[in-house]
């Protein structure tokens, strides 16, 4: 049976949406795909007419698709940013230096200004060297911390207002649960805020850092990439096996597994420590009135689920429940 795409009812579906699991037609996937993005920007006053802005460009699938979406939508919902790629070469032979390659080709497809800068003339070091010295361990660190002030140091040579990443949905829950693991309480409400930079530590402002692809799962933006034929990088940094972020993706992956909204569980609870909601009230702690213990209701949840036995009701109260 030909099974329609559920949202125009006239296409054939060519497949289950990760984000919703409705099934979709191609041109309906591009549309929502885009439409949501712009949403994202639109809701979060993302830029303002005028601004000049770097597109950080690594080469892989995320950037990639970035660079295609946020100068399409640019056009189409007249934005008026001018847009720039701005680069890092981390020195990593057989990586980075192929996946420039594809950033390289995307500036003449897209026609846009691009900035090249690297470790080795930054900080006369480059990552195979740092590797050399320090071995695999602990690598992603520099990596990590070199990157941050490459970018805004080639932020600043291009003049631009504002930095944007392809960090995408995937990659904010992996963050959060990173700083959750690591006890990190400074970090942790931040760890998926869609603007940073902005108001640094200390009140040292630095440029702000947006993130479009925020609430954007990473399948689909492989997908998109895929059925629009972008060209991108698609090779695993070869440093970075024993980072800690592989094993929470993969714990991630392993949740999303037996429940599909894991990312995006983990991005609305992180919002919801940095901005908790006034009107949720903390339940008042009472005594229960069967047992007499302490209880956050008229009658404490033991008393409950032992009376729901003894009635034979546990499996009803407990479908309620789920
Ligand atoms: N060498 C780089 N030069 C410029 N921007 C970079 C570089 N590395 C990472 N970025 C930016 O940071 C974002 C997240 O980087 P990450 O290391 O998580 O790579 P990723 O998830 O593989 O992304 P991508 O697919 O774009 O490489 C990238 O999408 C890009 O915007």
């Amino acid at each position: 049976m030909v099974k329609y795409c559920q949202s125009c009812n006239t296409q054939k579906a060519f497949m289950v949406r990760p984000k919703t699991g409705n099934l979709i037609c191609q041109n309906c996937f591009f549309q929502a795909f885009e439409d949501e993005i712009h949403h994202t920007i639109i809701s979060t006053q993302m830029f303002k007419p005028g601004e000049k802005i770097a597109i950080a460009a690594s080469g892989g699938k995320d950037s990639t698709v970035l660079v295609h979406v946020i100068t399409l939508l640019n056009k189409k919902y007249n934005y008026g940013l001018h847009l720039y790629l701005l680069s890092i070469d981390e020195g990593i032979k057989g990586y980075r230096d192929d996946s420039l390659e594809t950033v390289k080709q995307n500036q003449i497809t897209y026609d846009l200004e691009l900035k090249i800068l690297s470790y080795k003339e930054l900080f006369n070091w480059s990552m195979d060297e740092v590797v050399a010295q320090i071995g695999l361990n602990n690598n992603c660190t520099y990596c990590g911390v070199f990157r941050r002030q490459s970018l805004d140091r080639g932020a600043i040579q291009l003049g631009v207002d504002k930095i944007i990443t392809g960090h995408n949905a995937d990659d904010m829950a992996e963050t959060f649960l990173m700083n959750l693991l690591r006890g990190d309480i400074f970090r942790l409400p931040k760890s998926t805020a869609i603007i940073t930079g902005d108001d640094g530590d200390n009140g040292i402002a630095t440029l702000p850092r947006c993130k479009p692809f925020k609430y954007t799962y990473e399948k689909e933006i492989v997908m998109y990439a895929h059925y629009k034929k972008l060209i991108y990088f698609s090779t695993e940094c070869t440093y970075s096996p024993n980072a800690f972020r592989g094993h929470v993706r993969e714990l991630i992956k392993n949740l999303e597994a037996i429940r599909p909204s894991a990312v995006i569980d983990l991005i609305h609870s992180c919002e919801q420590l940095d901005a908790p909601n006034q009107n949720q009230k903390l339940p008042q702690k009472q005594l229960c009135q069967k047992c007499n213990l302490l209880s956050s209701n008229k009658i404490c949840k033991a008393c409950t689920l032992l009376e729901s036995l003894n009635q034979g009701r546990a499996k009803q109260i407990l479908q309620i429940q789920e």
